[in-house]
């Protein structure tokens, strides 16, 4: 085919982007009615990608080494599979490249084959931190007269076999040919993407160590959620064991370590982490009344933070769930038998009943009520916020999930822990070594958070808050405003 002829894909047709009194006779009748992408390698990214073609109408040939090393079945029936050369020959104008950029060098001998067609690199890099140039650029190197596009790397087989997504997927892409680019983004559309242009062949190198990052969203929840764990499990086993065995000269309490310390400061750092989901939304409403505009940008901390909420919830969520579960276990434990049998065998002896405890059977009954609540109300909000059932919520009822469920299991949470605290607070046996009890400083930020709240619910906070959040601007951050008042006034 002529090099200097390029076909947009348009709903399974492909028009030429040239006039189409340049294009060689032979090649528009193929163009037209089989705009058939060529997929070099038969791996398993080959497999994915062809499944996924096929399933949006594109006509797909693979091209391997040996064709028949293929297992019959690997590939739809739509697939056909032919030689490397025979499969480029039949790519009208695309070929995606589903080999290691290893091999690259090997597929020299198609150069002239795949001059002027749009080579899609879709390789990952192999380390975070490589010098030189990119698979993409070395790729275009090595085939100066093909437009190379980077692409698709970041999406893994399992999501173009499955499609599981909601067309909000994105894939970067980028080039230094336009022409390549253009095409490469109509066909990710027609795959159900959300194609995103980086610029140039120079973004390859980001694009390509975008998929070797782990978890980037979560590094700084799962670090803080760690600390805070630290710090209670620490501060718990300080008060509660190590202080305690020092000063009574070896009271031993280390067994409570494995399971009872941990269940002491689970519930707590699940409580300090739900907090935290809320707490920027705060700091975001307080610096808007007080800028009295939406208009200017958060400080970049404040955004990050606003952006991890999703994640610190669940992490509050993980937290809560495997308090639950610990204290499913606590009557599994050995200690309880043993207290138990004690207990009976010692009243027995002395010819006594258990009291009956009419103030302690409440406290335990709203303690595990408001708890069961407080979890069954976190684990709908975790249930929410995945994006499938997320999707299904208009922007009302994902509000009044996210915001207003979200507070009812805060308010659940602190209640649960206050009846659990009971009146221990206002007892000096609480306070050994002028230590308060851990549950004492973990309801702290969750209280400041829900009074912060309270006050943005004054009606004359609230409708300031409301109006600027719909676009007004207080006089005095609007030059345009503060301009008209002044002449109003007739003051300079
Ligand atoms: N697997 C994944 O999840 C993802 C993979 N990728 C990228 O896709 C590319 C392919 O990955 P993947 O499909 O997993 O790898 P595989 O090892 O499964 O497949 C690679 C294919 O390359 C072909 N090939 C062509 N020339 C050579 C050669 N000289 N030596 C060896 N093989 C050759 C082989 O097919 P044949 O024998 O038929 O010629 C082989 O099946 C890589 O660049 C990878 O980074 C990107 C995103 C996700
Ligand atoms: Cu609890």
């Amino acid at each position: 085919m002529n090099q200097n002829h390029v076909f947009i894909m348009v709903e399974n047709m492909t028009t030429p982007l040239l006039s189409d009194s340049e294009a060689p006779a032979d090649a528009l009748p193929v163009c037209l009615t089989s705009p058939t992408v060529a997929i070099l390698g038969s791996g398993d990214f080959s497999r994915s990608l062809a499944l996924r073609l096929v399933a949006s109408g594109v006509r797909v040939v693979v091209g391997s080494r040996c064709v028949n090393r293929i297992p019959s079945g690997l590939f739809p029936d739509a697939v056909e599979l032919r030689n490397q050369e025979g499969a480029v020959s039949q790519a009208v104008c695309l070929v995606f490249m589903a080999v290691f950029p290893e091999h690259y060098c090997s597929l020299l001998g198609l150069q002239s084959a795949l001059a002027g067609k749009v080579l899609v690199d879709v390789s990952n890099g192999a380390e975070m931190n490589i010098h030189g140039p990119s698979n993409a650029e070395r790729l275009a190197e090595l085939f100066p007269d093909s437009l190379v596009v980077k692409g698709f790397n970041t999406v893994s087989t399992w999501e173009l076999q499955t499609g599981a997504h909601d067309g909000s997927r994105q894939v970067m892409i980028c080039s230094n040919s336009t022409e390549g680019k253009k095409k490469v983004v109509q066909l990710a559309r027609q795959m159900g993407f959300h194609p995103v242009d980086m610029g140039g062949l120079s973004a390859a190198r980001e694009i390509e160590v975008a998929p070797l990052h782990l978890f980037p969203s979560w590094s700084g929840p799962v670090v803080v959620t760690f600390l805070l764990f630290l710090f209670f499990y620490g501060y718990g086993f300080l008060r509660g064991i190590l202080l305690p065995f020092l000063a009574q000269g070896g009271h031993n309490a280390f067994y409570r370590l494995a399971l009872d310390l941990v269940n002491e400061s689970l519930p707590a750092v699940a409580l300090v982490t739900l907090a935290l989901v809320y707490f920027p939304g705060l700091f975001a409403a307080w610096l808007q009344l007080w800028r009295g505009t939406k208009y200017q940008r958060f400080p970049s901390w404040l955004d990050n933070w606003l952006q991890r909420r999703k994640q610190l919830g669940l992490l509050s969520f993980l937290c809560a769930a495997l308090h639950g579960v610990y204290s499913l276990c606590l009557p599994l434990r050995r200690i309880t038998l043993h207290r138990l049998v004690n207990t009976a065998y010692r009243q027995v002896k002395a010819g006594t009943e258990e009291p009956w405890d009419e103030l302690g059977v409440w406290r335990s009954d709203l303690y595990l009520s408001c708890g069961v609540l407080g979890l069954g109300v976190l684990s709908l909000l975790a249930i929410t916020s995945l994006p499938t059932v997320g999707n299904t919520l208009n922007w009302r009822e994902f509000t009044f999930v996210q915001s207003g469920l979200g507070y009812i299991a805060l308010t659940l949470s602190i209640t649960h822990t206050l009846f659990f605290g009971w009146d221990f607070a206002f007892h000096i046996e609480a306070y050994p070594f002028y230590m308060p009890p851990s549950y004492l400083l973990a309801v702290v930020v969750p209280c400041i958070v829900l009074v912060c709240r309270c006050f943005l619910l004054l009606p004359c906070i609230f409708t300031r808050l409301t109006r600027i959040r719909r676009g007004c601007e207080s006089k005095r951050n609007c030059p345009v405003l503060q301009h008209h008042h002044v002449v109003a006034n007739g003051i300079p």
